[in-house]
Parts: C-alpha cells; structure tokens; sequence
C-alpha cells in the first residue's frame, strides 16, 4: 500500500486536495491530522488534561464559556471543550514564549496523533486499499515524510492570495491572528524543495495559485497519472496484500531510502549557511 504524505502551508488547499482523492475516480482513504488532532483533546482524555494542566493557570478562556447549551461539566461531563481559537492565541506565532507554548503543545498532542494515524494506516491496510493519504500540515516538522512512499506539496506562490482564503475561509480570526498563523509554519517553498529533492516520483508539487479546475487537473496529470499509477499499480498493491512479509519488507526499503534522503537534505542545508 502506497503511503501518500500530503502536505502544505496554512490555506493553500490540501483539504481540497484531500476532498478530490477522497471522491471518485480515486476513492482514497484520508488520515487526517487535524480531525486526529481534534479527536485526541475532547474532554476527558490524557491529551485534555495534560493541556488544561498546562496552559489552564495562564489561560483563563482556555475552555468554552459555560452557559444556557453549555453545562459547566461540559455535554459529556468530562469537561468543558477546549476553546480552540484561545489556545491558538496562546501557541501562534513568532516569540520566544509563544514557540516555546507551541512546542508543548505539539509534545503533547503529535505521539497520540501518531498512534491514531498508525491504527488508521494498519486498518486502511486490512482493508485492501491500494493507497492511503495521510493529511498532515506539519509533515516534515513531525518527521512523518520518512514513512510515506510518496509527498505531495500543495502551495501557493503568492503571499496575498493564501491570506485572502485563510480570511475568506476563517472569518472570525483577525488579520493578526492570520499573519500569525501563517508565521507559525515552515515556508510552503521550502516543503516543495524538500518533496522535489526526494527524487522523481517520490515527491512532487502542485501550485495552486490558480482556480479549482486547475487544480484538479494536476492532481489527475501530475500526481495520479505521473506518480500512483506508476509508483504504485494495481497489482503491486495486491500483491502487497497479500503478502505482508513483503509489504513489511517494501515498507522498510523505503523507510531506509528516506532517511538516505534525509541526511542530503541536511548536508545541503548545512553546505548552504556555511557558504552565508
Ligand atoms: C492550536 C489549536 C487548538 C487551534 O485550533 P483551530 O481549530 O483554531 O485550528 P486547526 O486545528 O483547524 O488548525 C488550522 C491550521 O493551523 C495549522 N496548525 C495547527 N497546529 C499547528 C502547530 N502546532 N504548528 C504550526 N501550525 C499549526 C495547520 O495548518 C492547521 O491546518 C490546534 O491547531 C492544535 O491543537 N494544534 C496543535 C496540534 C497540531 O499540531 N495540529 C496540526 C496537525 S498534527
Ligand atoms: N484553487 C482555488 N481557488 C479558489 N479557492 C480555493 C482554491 N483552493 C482552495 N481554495 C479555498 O481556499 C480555502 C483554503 O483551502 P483548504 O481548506 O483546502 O486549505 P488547507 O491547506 O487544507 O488549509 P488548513 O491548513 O488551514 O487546513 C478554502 O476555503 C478553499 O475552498
């Protein structure tokens, strides 16, 4: 089974591409990090706690108001719900105590989204799919590119126009709120580099500062027909299948040919300050 990391910056439309792979032709299984993100924090689990423990004494907003729909023990009696876009004051943007918040909550919530994105992996396996996406903005932050076979970089060039669909799409953040969330990610350029220097088929890039009919036709041509149907045609998902000493086998090949991957990437990251 064909592992798909999918991946970008904030707004620039790998929810929409995710949408698209999960729709016919394609029928994709999506694994995504946010909803997974979402699920690991509701009232009453380990990540909860550890998060109202932490930012609770400093964050009197951390959870929603309480009120006519909302019991002070929450719906579930396990708590109030987090109050998402506090919490994303609290961990978006570029100081030094800011990062330092994010940093824990990324510690915090990233082991149980791995763990979740694992089980949702070995179901989609089970299943018999051929390929699964795994949706994550924070792809190569996390590290989770060493597991896929191959990395999709949706970005959009321009500047304005990704902030004009973050505002479009999120009306109720400010522009500061905005800015700062775009701050608080890698430059989309740099993910796009990274997917290009994983060599032909094992990384690729679609820009998407035009329309939506664009877009979808380089995920058809680019990435369907240029990657998965050679990457990884039918019969080798079967067989895959129906073998899982070999699925286990290919897993590990690739898994060892992206760490190869990953120390070029370093070595020319550090060939290039040395030379500043
Ligand atoms: C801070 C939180 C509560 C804000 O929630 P909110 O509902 O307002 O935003 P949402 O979760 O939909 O995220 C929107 C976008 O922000 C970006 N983003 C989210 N978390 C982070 C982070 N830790 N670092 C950088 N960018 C992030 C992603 O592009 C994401 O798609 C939430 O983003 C969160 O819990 N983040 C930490 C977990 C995480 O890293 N999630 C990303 C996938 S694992
Ligand atoms: N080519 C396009 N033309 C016009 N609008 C677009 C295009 N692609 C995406 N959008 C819109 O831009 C907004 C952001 O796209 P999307 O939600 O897919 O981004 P995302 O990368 O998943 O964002 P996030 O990281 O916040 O989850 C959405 O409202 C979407 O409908």
């Amino acid at each position: 089974m064909l592992l798909i990391g999918l991946t970008g910056s904030i707004a620039t439309g790998k929810s929409t591409v995710s949408s698209l792979l999960s729709s016919p032709p394609y029928n994709l299984p999506i694994i995504d990090a946010d909803l997974l993100a979402r699920k690991v924090v509701e009232p009453g689990t380990t990540g909860y706690n550890a998060i109202v423990s932490y930012f609770g004494p400093t964050t009197p907003d951390l959870l929603v108001a309480p009120g006519p729909d909302m019991p002070e023990n929450g719906p579930s009696g396990k708590g109030r719900p987090l109050n998402r876009p506090a919490l994303g004051r609290r961990v978006f943007g570029d100081s030094p105590e800011v990062r330092k918040d994010r940093a824990r909550l990324n510690s915090i919530v990233h082991p149980a989204v791995r763990k979740e994105m694992a089980l949702a992996v070995l179901k989609a396996y089970v299943k018999g799919y051929r390929a699964v996406v795994l949706d994550v903005p924070l792809l190569f932050e996390s590290q989770l590119d060493k597991y896929c076979g191959t990395v999709l970089v949706v970005g959009v060039k321009d500047p304005k126009v990704q902030m004009d669909r973050l505002r479009a799409r999120d009306p109720h953040l400010s522009a500061e709120d905005a800015e700062n969330r775009v701050r608080s990610q890698g430059d989309v350029r740099e993910k796009a580099e990274r997917a290009t220097d994983r060599g032909e088929g094992k990384g690729v890039v679609v820009w998407n500062d035009g329309d939506k009919k664009e877009l979808e036709q380089q995920v058809r041509e680019v990435f369907w027909k240029g990657v998965v149907e050679k990457q990884s045609p039918r019969w080798w998902g079967w067989w895959l299948w129906a073998c899982p000493p070999a699925a286990v086998v290919s897993a590990l090949w690739n898994y060892w040919g992206n760490l190869q991957v990953d120390k070029r990437w370093r070595e020319k990251k550090e060939a290039e300050r040395a030379k500043l």
